[in-house]
C-alpha cells in the first residue's frame, strides 16, 4: 500500500499532541511507506473550564468532535488518553490499539521551586476519586477544584493558588516535566482511574488497521479491558468516582478496584488476582463483591 496517507486526529492540547506524535513515530518507524498527517481540534471538555467535569455532565466530553470527524472520514484514526474515553464505544468506532503503559500512578506536584507544600493553601484536584483517597493521607487539607489542561493547571499552581495539585504521572512524564513530580502515590494509596497511562487508538469498523500492530501492547490491552469491565459493571461514567487498576506479573493479573456508594457516601476498595485470560471476569467479580459490601 505504497503512498497511503493516514490522517491522525487529536485534541489540540500539548499532551494530546505529544501522545499523538508518539503513536505517529511508532507507525512511521514500522511503516515508512505510509504518509502521516496530524489534525487537531478543540473538544467540549477543553472549552468549558469553569466547572468540575461531573458538573458539566455527559460522557465523552473530550472525544465527541473527534468521533464525528472519524465517522465522516475527515480523519482515519483518533488518538486519546484511554482514561478520557467513555466505557461504551459505538461498534462503528472500535478501539483498535492500546499503547504500552506509562507509569499509571497519581502524583502530588508542589509549586515550582517549593520543597514542601503549604497546607494552608488548597490542594487542587477536580477528581472525586483522587479527593476521597487523598483525604485518608491528608485529612485536614482543604481540597479545591482545578480545571484546564495540564499546562493551565500547572500555571495555576505556580501562581500561588494552591499548596499542591494532584495529576497523573503519565501526563507529566509525556510532557517532559517529570522533575515537577514531588510525591508518587502508591496504587494502594490512590487507585488510579481505568486506563490511566495508556494511549488508545480509535478507528472505523471494518477498516484495515493492521499497520497498528506495531503500536498495540498486549499487556496494556488485557489490563485496559479488565479495568473497563470493572467500571462498566458499576455503570460509572467519567463523573462517578471509580478506580480500577490492573497489573500483570508473570502469568497472573492483579486488579484493584474502588467503588463509591452514592447513597452512603462511602467507598470500598478491594483486589482480585487470577489468570490473565480471566481479567475481565475477575474485574466483574471484584465489582460485584464491592457493590454488595463484602
Ligand atoms: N483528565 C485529563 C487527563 N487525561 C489523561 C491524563 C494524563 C495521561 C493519562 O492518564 O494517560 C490527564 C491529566 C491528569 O489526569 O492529570
Amino acid at each position: 500500500m505504497a503512498g497511503r496517507k493516514i490522517i491522525v486526529g487529536s485534541r489540540d492540547s500539548k499532551l494530546a499532541v505529544a501522545q499523538s506524535k508518539l503513536i505517529m513515530a511508532q507507525i512511521a518507524k514500522a511503516h515508512p511507506e505510509l504518509e502521516l498527517e496530524l489534525v487537531t481540534m478543540k473538544t467540549t471538555g477543553d472549552l468549558i473550564l469553569d466547572k468540575r467535569l461531573d458538573q458539566i455532565g455527559g460522557k465523552g466530553l473530550f472525544v465527541k468532535e473527534l468521533d464525528k470527524a472519524l465517522l465522516e472520514g475527515r480523519i482515519d484514526i483518533s488518538v486519546h488518553s484511554l482514561k478520557d474515553l467513555p466505557m461504551e464505544t459505538s461498534p462503528e468506532l472500535p478501539l483498535v490499539a492500546f499503547s504500552g503503559r506509562e507509569n499509571p500512578l497519581d502524583v502530588l506536584v508542589y509549586p515550582e521551586g517549593a520543597s514542601c507544600a503549604d497546607q494552608k493553601l488548597p490542594l487542587g484536584t477536580s477528581s472525586l476519586r483522587r479527593e476521597l483517597q487523598v483525604k485518608e493521607i491528608y485529612p485536614d487539607w482543604r481540597v479545591e477544584s482545578v480545571r484546564g489542561n495540564l499546562q493551565t493547571r500547572l500555571s495555576k499552581l505556580d501562581s500561588g493558588q494552591y499548596g499542591a495539585i494532584i495529576l497523573a504521572y503519565a501526563g507529566i512524564a509525556r510532557l517532559g516535566l517529570k522533575n515537577r513530580i514531588s510525591r508518587v502515590f502508591t496504587a494502594d494509596e490512590v487507585i488510579p482511574s481505568a486506563g490511566q497511562g495508556i494511549i488508545a487508538v480509535q478507528g472505523r469498523a471494518e477498516e484495515d488497521y493492521s499497520f497498528l500492530d506495531c503500536v498495540n501492547d498486549k499487556n496494556s490491552e488485557m489490563c485496559a479491558k479488565a479495568e473497563r469491565a470493572f467500571v462498566t459493571y458499576l455503570d460509572g461514567g467519567c463523573s462517578s468516582p471509580i478506580g480500577a487498576f490492573a497489573e500483570i506479573s508473570g502469568d497472573e493479573i492483579l486488579i484493584r478496584g474502588l467503588y463509591y456508594n452514592e447513597e452512603t457516601k462511602e467507598y470500598h476498595k478491594g483486589r482480585e488476582t487470577g489468570k490473565i485470560s480471566d481479567g475481565e471476569m475477575l474485574a466483574v467479580t471484584l465489582a460485584k463483591r464491592l457493590k454488595d459490601g463484602k
